[in-house]
C-alpha cells in the first residue's frame, strides 16, 4: 500500500496541506496497515513538496516503520551521474541514514550502468531496488518500448539487467523491476527475473486484482501496489484495513 498524502487525498480526509496534515495522514496509514501488507510504500514527491519539514516527516514515518518491523519500499525514483547515484546511495539505503528504507525505487534511463553505487550500497546494507523497466503511465511506453540495436525493447533490455544481476541468488534476488499493472502485455520475459516484480497501478489507474494474473501469470513474484484506490477509503482506520484485507485476498486470489 502506497503513502501518497496528495492536496486532494488530505482535503478528502479533513486534513490541512500542511506537514501536520501529511504526519496525521501518514500516521493514521501506518496504523492501519502496517502490521497487514507486506509492504507499505511512501511517495516521497508528497513529502518533498512540503519542503523539510515534510521530508522530517518523511524520516519520523520511516522510523515508525522500521520500529514496527514493516518492510518499506521508498518511492523516489532517483537516478543521475554515477558519482551523485552514490549520494542518493548513501540517503536511501546506507541503514544509517534517517532517509533509508529497505527498498527504493530508481530509475536506469541515465544507463543501467550508473546504477551501480546503488546495487552496491544495497548489497553493502541488505537492501533492494526497484529499477523500473515498464512503468504503469501510459506515456512510458514510447521511451521503454522504442527497440534497442539488438533487437530487444528498451524495458527488455532493463529486466535482463536486473536478471542476470539476480541469477543463482535464492530464494530471490534483492533487485526488482516495477511493471506497471495496467500493463496488458510485456513483451518482456519476467519468468526468469529471480527477483520481485513492483506492479503499481491498481485501483486508480484502472488495473485490478484479476488483470494481474493476465499481465504477469503465476511465474513472477509480484507485488501489486495501491495508493488512491485505498486510500480514498479513509480517514477510517477501520475502513483503510477492511479495504486492504479485501484487495490482499483478490490479489493473492489471482497471483496464486
Ligand atoms: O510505474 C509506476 C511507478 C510508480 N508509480 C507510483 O505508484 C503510485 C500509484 O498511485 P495510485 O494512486 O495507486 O495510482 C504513485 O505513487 C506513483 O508515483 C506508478 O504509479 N507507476
Amino acid at each position: 500500500m502506497g503513502i501518497d498524502p496528495s492536496p486532494a487525498l488530505l482535503a478528502a480526509w479533513g486534513l490541512p496541506d500542511t506537514p501536520e496534515g501529511l504526519e496525521r495522514f501518514s500516521r493514521t496509514v501506518v496504523e492501519a496497515v502496517g502490521d497487514l501488507v507486506a509492504v507499505v510504500k511512501p511517495q516521497s514527491a508528497f513529502f518533498e513538496r512540503h519542503g523539510s519539514r515534510g521530508i522530517a516527516v518523511l524520516e519520523t514515518v520511516l522510523a515508525e516503520l522500521r520500529r514496527r518491523g514493516t518492510v518499506v519500499v521508498l518511492d523516489a525514483k532517483r537516478g543521475d551521474i554515477g558519482s551523485t547515484t552514490a549520494a542518493y546511495a548513501d540517503a536511501y539505503l546506507d541503514r544509517s541514514s534517517p532517509l533509508s528504507a529497505d527498498a527504493v525505487t530508481v530509475t536506469p534511463y541515465l544507463g543501467f550502468g550508473s546504477l551501480q553505487p546503488m546495487i552496491d550500497k544495497a548489497a553493502e546494507h541488505d537492501a533492494g531496488l526497484f529499477v523500473l523497466a515498464r512503468t504503469s503511465n501510459p506515456e512510458g511506453a514510447g521511451v521503454q518500448l522504442a527497440v534497442a540495436a539488438d533487437g530487444r525493447t528498451v524495458g527488455g533490455t532493463i529486466l535482463d539487467e536486473v536478471a542476470a544481476l539476480n541469477r543463482g541468488a535464492a530464494p530471490l534476488g534483492s533487485l526488482g523491476v516495477v511493471l506497471g499493472a495496467t500493463l496488458t502485455g510485456l513483451a518482456a520475459d519476467v519468468a526468469g527475473l529471480n527477483g520481485p516484480v513492483l506492479a503499481p497501478g491498481v485501483g486508480a489507474q484502472g488495473a485490478d486484482p484479476a488483470g494481474l494474473r493476465r499481465t504477469f501469470g503465476t511465474a513472477a513474484t509480484v507485488v501489486p501496489s495501491v495508493s488512491r484506490g485505498l486510500l480514498a477509503r479513509g480517514p477510517g482506520v477501520a475502513d483503510l484495513r477492511e479495504g486492504a484485507r479485501r484487495l490482499i485476498d483478490e490479489c493473492a486470489e489471482a497471483l496464486s
